[in-house]
């Protein structure tokens, strides 16, 4: 009997029992608020190829595209339906997108959201917050803490400062990654260093949000997202006092395409934002092309179900940290960075064979991992915080914080062959590498046409058994290329071991990170006085 392909699954008993109560229950709270239903096709027509699309072939070769999100089929109903607007519209249904292969992710998820379309007032706002909310509370799920935000936030704040358009996005680049070593860069670079507010922003979020606060600059727009953030707060406080509730002053749009506050939650149990949405104005459109305000919400129906069988089980709120340390050059190299930022790893100095360790008060647990595989254990929400080299990082999709260049474990990626070579000679030179990505950027950049061949290991061979005209691999002493006669070309970037975080982690777990950051943050940059900036 044949199996299912590598990235589907059957759904069966208790877990598909959880996900039609979510639906049963999501129905009739949109029901009861007057929404109306909306089920598109699986299939829509698939002339613009995507990568984050699945494509079926139909009898006369026709292309359609497995719906990846219910925003694309939602805009093409609105533009070829005559609507009453505003419309208050609901779905739920499946989702496919294409999963990295082998990495244990399905193609196939469950989706459901609502939207009000076609409202410019801030009712539309609130009112999708009270059915979020509503929702909540007839899930039992009330342990959820919500974040406000605005799309136009960082715009809005930047725009107070003397700063050319390519700073700001420099600025915001780092700091939607939270790349404080980048971030900190640029800070000092434009003279901003000083400013407490904007020493402290890629952290500005939960408690830390709301004391920021006070210190975001003056200017209109920002004052009216304060007023609206403000109300907001008060309605979630009218229906529950206990739901938590913050500002995140530093959060990346959820979509280019959102225009206005934003709305997300997430819980302690679940590494995955559950309810997300907010305002977007510039993307959906009438049968005539007339542009309509919306605000939505949409729900992760997955993390929702794993959050309830979390709360069905009423297992205890997460106080357990796990680090994922890249074994090797790299754990040995962070081991006494780490140490000296108060994280107790002695339990690494007597590894034998084990992989797995605790700290002596239990509430640290460290994996070592091949340097590969760190970022896998980030994404399925095992590993709460990475540590792995940035020539790993830059080889793997990433879709985590880049905290901090630790700077040690540091060497250079190099392109290097025999004294002989000759660029010109060879039209189209091979390249060994162990780094297929960044050998392509780096010829992609010179406009240089190679063939590469991925390698795992002994890559200086290649040029010397003529298996490749050059190789591009990591060098540090030097010594290797030396010994066998290898010349270095060019040099392209560093290398050097980095903290990462899984996105939620952070969240979940923010004093600790708080102090984590600051703490080696005083020793990767001894005598810096503004760091006592910092809130901690
Ligand atoms: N000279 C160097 N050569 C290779 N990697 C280095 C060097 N210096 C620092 N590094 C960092 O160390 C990491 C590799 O560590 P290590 O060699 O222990 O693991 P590995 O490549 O899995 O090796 P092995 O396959 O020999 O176990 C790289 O990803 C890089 O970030
Ligand atoms: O400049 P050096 O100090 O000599 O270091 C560079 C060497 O170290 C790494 O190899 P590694 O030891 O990881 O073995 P590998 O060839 O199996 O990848 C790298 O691929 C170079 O071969």
């Amino acid at each position: 009997m044949e199996g299912l392909p590598a990235t589907s699954r059957d759904e069966f008993g208790e877990e598909l029992l959880i996900k039609q109560s979510i639906e049963h229950h999501f129905n009739l709270i949109l029901n009861q608020a007057h929404f109306l239903p909306i089920a598109t096709p699986f299939l829509e027509k698939g002339e613009t190829l995507r990568p984050d699309s699945m494509y079926l072939s139909g009898k006369d070769g026709e292309l359609f595209t497995l719906k990846s999100d219910m925003t694309r089929p939602l805009s093409r109903f609105l533009a070829t339906n005559h609507i009453n607007y505003p419309t208050h519209l609901y779905y739920f249904g499946e989702t496919f997108t294409p999963p990295t292969q082998l990495s244990g992710h399905y193609n196939q998820q469950t989706q459901a959201g609502f939207e009000i379309i076609g409202e410019t007032s801030w009712a539309a706002e609130q009112e999708i917050l009270q059915q979020t909310l509503n929702l909540m509370a007839e899930l039992d799920v009330t342990d959820l803490e919500i974040e406000l935000s605005d799309a136009k936030l960082a715009d809005a704040v930047l725009a107070t400062y003397q700063l050319s358009p390519q700073q700001i996005t420099c600025l915001k680049d780092a700091l939607f990654n939270k790349n404080m070593t980048q971030y900190r860069q640029k800070l000092k670079a434009y003279h901003l260093i000083d400013d407490t507010f904007l020493v402290n922003w890629p952290m500005a979020f939960g408690l830390r949000g709301d004391a920021l606060l006070p210190l975001l600059p003056d200017s209109p727009e920002i004052n009216a997202m304060k007023t609206h953030w403000q109300e907001l707060i008060n309605s979630v406080k009218a229906f529950n006092s206990n739901i938590k509730v913050h500002v995140d002053l530093a959060a990346r749009p959820l979509k280019s395409y959102y225009t206005g506050t934003t709305i997300r939650t997430f819980s302690q149990h679940v590494s995955e934002y559950i309810f997300s949405g907010g305002r977007y104005d510039q993307l959906l459109q009438d049968h005539r092309g007339c542009l309509l305000p919306a605000v939505g919400i949409g729900i992760n129906v997955d993390a929702l179900a794993t959050l309830k069988a979390h709360t069905n089980k009423q297992q205890p709120e997460k106080d357990n940290l796990t680090f994922v340390l890249a074994k090797g050059r790299v754990e040995k190299a962070v081991r006494p960075l780490l140490k000296n930022a108060g994280i107790d790893n002695s339990a690494l100095e007597n590894p034998e064979r084990k992989l797995i360790f605790h700290s002596n008060d239990n509430k640290l647990t460290f994996i070592l991992v091949k340097a590969d595989d760190v970022v896998k254990y980030l994404d399925a929400g095992i590993g709460d915080i990475g540590i792995v080299g940035s020539d790993t990082m830059a080889e793997q999709p990433f879709n985590h914080y880049d905290l901090l260049d630790l700077n040690v474990a540091r060497a250079q990626f190099v392109l290097a062959s025999t004294h002989d070579f000759r660029h010109h000679i060879n039209m189209r030179p091979k390249i060994a590498t162990k780094y297929p990505t960044i050998t392509r950027q780096y010829f992609d950049k010179q406009n240089k046409d190679i063939q590469i061949i991925k390698l795992t290991g002994s890559v200086e061979l290649a040029p010397l058994t003529d298996l490749a005209d050059a190789i591009v691999d990591i060098s540090q002493t030097g010594t290797t290329l030396k010994e066998n006669n290898l010349k270095v070309l060019d040099e392209l970037n560093d290398v050097s071991a980095h903290l990462i975080a899984n996105r939620i982690s952070v969240r979940q777990q923010r004093a600790f990170f708080n102090e984590l950051i600051y703490n080696l943050l005083n020793i990767l940059e001894p005598n810096d006085e503004n760091l006592s900036k910092s809130i901690n």
